[in-house]
């Protein structure tokens, strides 16, 4: 069964459900093609104001391609690109000035402390001293400001790069990959920093990533991209959805069970001793097994199979691609 067949994907490139009005980026028909060969074809991508949208996909399915064109950096083949409901061809200044990136690592002078690196970047920014030490509160390096950046944590530098993505005061915080490297307390550092920009901070986020299980954990709305392509894009509570599984009841008599249960308008298939159902909800397994208890059988067990969002992940993005 190829991604395009495959039941879970009727979501692909699906408008996220939500007004539309509030898109803080909107990507229609982005292409990029190097020679001959689509890095990105035929993306739509919607983020909302508050997002916090992980943007997901394995090794070179063209997230940093994407990433690379949101800011400016490359132009795309074909396409447009909004943000905060700008064209970036006509308004890209205006823009970038909004918004704060993380694009790879994060460059720093090792033999600098935390404050200097920073003081670099704010010149440039021109934004008051005191930005300094607000944004080294909020990626909670304030105690270690002092100390020269090479001998600095992996975790520690990243969360420097963040400050200074946040030095301009962004309304959008773009994040490539911000955990790669990262040991488990650094990803945690990482994740919990992203998690409270939109409540505290007002800032909507876009994070890749090749990890669902990290996506799960901080991101409200997903976007899988595969081969270039977007084959899922809508909220996490979504994704749960589409892993949720059928029932599979475990009785006595099998083939009474079946036929009484067509006779309530419920379809099944038989599997031993189980039924197996499609997705059912509350009050129908509780009408069902009523029904079949009413009528002498014994239930040895009701279940529901689930998928498991990784499981759904590599079923989208297909088995063979590297995680
Ligand atoms: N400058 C370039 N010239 C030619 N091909 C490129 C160029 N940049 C990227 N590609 C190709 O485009 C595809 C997408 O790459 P991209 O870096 O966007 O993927 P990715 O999802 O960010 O993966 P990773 O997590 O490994 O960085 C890859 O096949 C890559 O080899």
């Amino acid at each position: 069964m190829t991604w395009k067949e495959n039941p879970v994907n009727h979501a692909i490139n699906k408008p996220v459900n939500k007004p539309v009005d509030k898109l803080i980026i909107e990507t229609r028909e982005l292409w990029k093609t190097y020679r001959s060969r689509a890095a990105v074809k035929h993306l739509d991508l919607q983020i909302r104001q508050g997002d916090i949208y992980g943007f997901l996909g394995p090794n070179g399915a063209g997230k940093t391609t994407t990433i690379r064109m949101l800011l400016g950096l490359i132009r795309p083949t074909r396409g447009s690109i909004r943000i905060f409901g700008k064209d970036i061809r006509k308004e890209r200044m205006d823009i970038l000035r909004r918004v704060g990136s993380l694009v790879e690592y994060p460059s720093n002078y090792g033999h600098l402390n935390a404050i200097e690196n920073l003081e670099a970047i704010r010149r440039i920014l021109d934004v008051p001293r005191s930005r300094i030490d607000e944004v080294l509160s909020i990626v909670r390096l304030t105690a270690h400001a002092k100390r020269p950046v090479k001998g600095y944590s992996l975790g520690m530098k990243q969360r420097l790069g963040i400050a200074a993505a946040l030095l301009g005061q962004p309304e959008l915080l773009i994040l490539d990959e911000p955990t790669n490297g990262l040991d488990p307390e650094g990803i945690q550092e990482v994740r919990e920093l992203i998690k409270e920009m939109p409540r505290q901070r007002g800032i909507t986020v876009l994070v890749s990533s090749h990890l669902l299980g990290e996506v799960e954990q901080m991101a409200t709305t997903v976007g899988i991209i595969r081969e270039g392509e977007m084959v899922f894009q809508d909220t996490i509570e979504s994704l749960h959805q589409q892993a949720a599984g059928g029932i599979r009841i475990v009785v006595s008599e099998p083939e009474d069970a079946q036929h009484l249960a067509r006779e309530c308008g419920y379809h099944s298939t038989k599997s031993g001793a189980a039924l197996e159902f499609g997705q059912m909800n509350d009050e129908a397994v509780s009408l069902l097994v009523k029904r079949l208890v009413e009528n002498r059988h014994a239930i040895y067990r009701v279940e529901e199979q689930r998928r498991s969002l990784e499981d759904l992940f590599l079923q989208v993005v297909g088995r063979g691609a590297s995680l």
